[in-house]
């Protein structure tokens, strides 16, 4: 017997990165979202008085060893379960391999879920999550699965209200882009500014300058030719605040019963894991009109574009990883505007670079809007010479209650 587990990817549907921490990581605050694509994970496990771990995959770049997120994930729970075993994992790759999409990250988790239903037995709730975390910043977030947001180094996680379902395309040019080195050219660039910045502030009272200030169409995203400038800052102290006060808006914005971020009553704040588990995730809510799903497309519709009039999209960068990642590969930034579209009517509700990259996302309003998106970004890859191929995939944001539904397939 064996079990096989849909390990679904997320996006980040904003990202902002913080001062480098003393253990080397960085601060973030990002808010993640699940989605349908999904790899297979299949897990077989027989007690034994030895544990014996393999790996398989169709995936030529995916370690099949104790580099593997997912054998890292088996190995460590055995042994915190104190269970010797032999154990058999089978990855089917459908997910582009340092994507940004935590197809790694998310391995691992449904590796636990996998092995944790072979044994008959799990680890207790805050003891998984630490795993996790230990295996991964990205890996504790497949164990809440819907929209989550993102502390510490990623690895606090917090479940967000749902945003209902919403169509979105996946967008992967062929270049991998690695999660530490990206980190890396961010410090970089940080450390830049900051000494354009000191060497105008120790130049004298008469001749100091104020603070340079960059082009944002030249540098980034966020001007796209409106030519809006922005005063280098130190730190991402800014952006961190907004994507808080975004993730307290979007927890108002479309929850009735609402989620305690305070650790006051009604929290089950677990241990030391920073953990605040929804107390009441799957409530139906009551909602307007007399067609369900209308209303979910209403409900959809209109907590993006609060979302993105209240913060993320409108004069702050939408993910901080797209000012080190557009300049290396200009051809994302262009993939992100065909995302994006033009026409009014049909373009994207919100589309940004996820995690580190090179996955680009799109949201749209319906089905008919995404599969437009998803042509023009595949015409547009056709004609171009640049050589850069690009995957585009069609799916839909996967909320809490069909992450855990559809997890464990036939
Ligand atoms: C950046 C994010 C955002 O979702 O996504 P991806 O683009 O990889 O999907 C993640 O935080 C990635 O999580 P994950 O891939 O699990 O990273 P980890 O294994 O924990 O860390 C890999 C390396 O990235 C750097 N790192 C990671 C997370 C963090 N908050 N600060 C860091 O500086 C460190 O150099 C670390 O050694
Ligand atoms: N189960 C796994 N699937 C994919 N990559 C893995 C796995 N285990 C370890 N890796 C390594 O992790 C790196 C990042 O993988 P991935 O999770 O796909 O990227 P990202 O975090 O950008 O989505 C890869 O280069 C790969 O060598």
């Amino acid at each position: 017997m064996s079990t096989r587990i849909r390990s679904y990817s997320k996006i980040n549907l904003g990202l902002a990165i913080g001062p480098t921490r003393p253990d080397g990581f960085h601060g973030l605050t990002t808010l993640y979202q699940t989605l349908d694509l999904h790899d297979l994970v299949t897990v077989s496990a027989k007690r034994s008085t030895a544990t014996r771990i393999s790996l398989t995959t169709n995936h030529p770049f995916v370690p099949r060893d104790g580099r593997n997120t997912a054998w890292r994930m088996v190995e460590q729970c055995l042994a915190r379960l104190g269970v010797t075993a032999v154990v058999e994992i089978h990855i089917e790759k459908r997910l582009p391999v340092q994507g940004g999409m935590g197809a790694g990250s998310a391995n691992a988790a449904a590796a636990l879920v996998a092995l944790e239903r072979e044994l008959g037995e799990a680890l207790a709730g805050v003891e998984r999550l630490k795993l996790a975390a230990e295996i991964g910043s990205d890996v504790p977030l497949f164990l809440l699965g819907g929209a989550v947001l993102g502390l510490g180094r990623g690895e606090q996680v917090i479940p967000m209200p749902d945003l209902p379902k919403t169509w979105c395309v996946v967008a992967v040019p062929s270049v991998g882009v690695s999660t530490p080195a990206t980190f890396k050219d961010w410090d970089q660039r940080r450390a830049a500014e900051a000494a354009v910045f000191s060497g105008a502030s120790t130049s004298g009272a008469h001749d100091a300058e104020p603070p340079k200030t960059v082009d944002a169409s030249e540098e980034g995203e966020l001007g796209e030719g409106h030519g809006v400038t922005r005063a280098v800052e130190l730190t991402s102290k800014p952006q961190i605040d907004k994507l808080h006060e975004l993730s307290l808006a979007y927890s108002s914005l479309s929850t009735p019963t609402g989620v305690s971020l305070t650790g006051k009553s009604g929290d089950s704040r677990s241990g030391t894991s920073g953990i605040v588990r929804d107390p009441n995730p799957e409530k139906k809510r009551d909602l307007p009109g007399e067609n369900q799903a209308d209303a979910m497309n209403d409900l959809a519709e209109n907590t993006l574009l609060a979302l993105v009039r209240t913060g993320i999209g409108s004069d702050g960068l939408q993910n901080d990883f797209e000012e080190v990642v557009f300049p290396q590969y200009p051809s994302l930034r262009i993939t992100k505007r065909q995302l994006m579209g033009n026409d009014l009517d049909s373009s994207a509700i919100y589309a940004a670079l996820s995690g580190s990259g090179s996955a680009l996302f799109g949201l749209y309003r319906s089905e008919r809007d995404a599969k437009a998106a998803q042509q023009r970004v595949q015409s547009s890859v056709a004609s171009s010479d640049e050589g850069i191929a690009v995957q585009v995939f069609l799916t839909e944001t996967l909320p809490r209650s069909e992450y855990w539904g559809r997890m464990f397939a036939e």
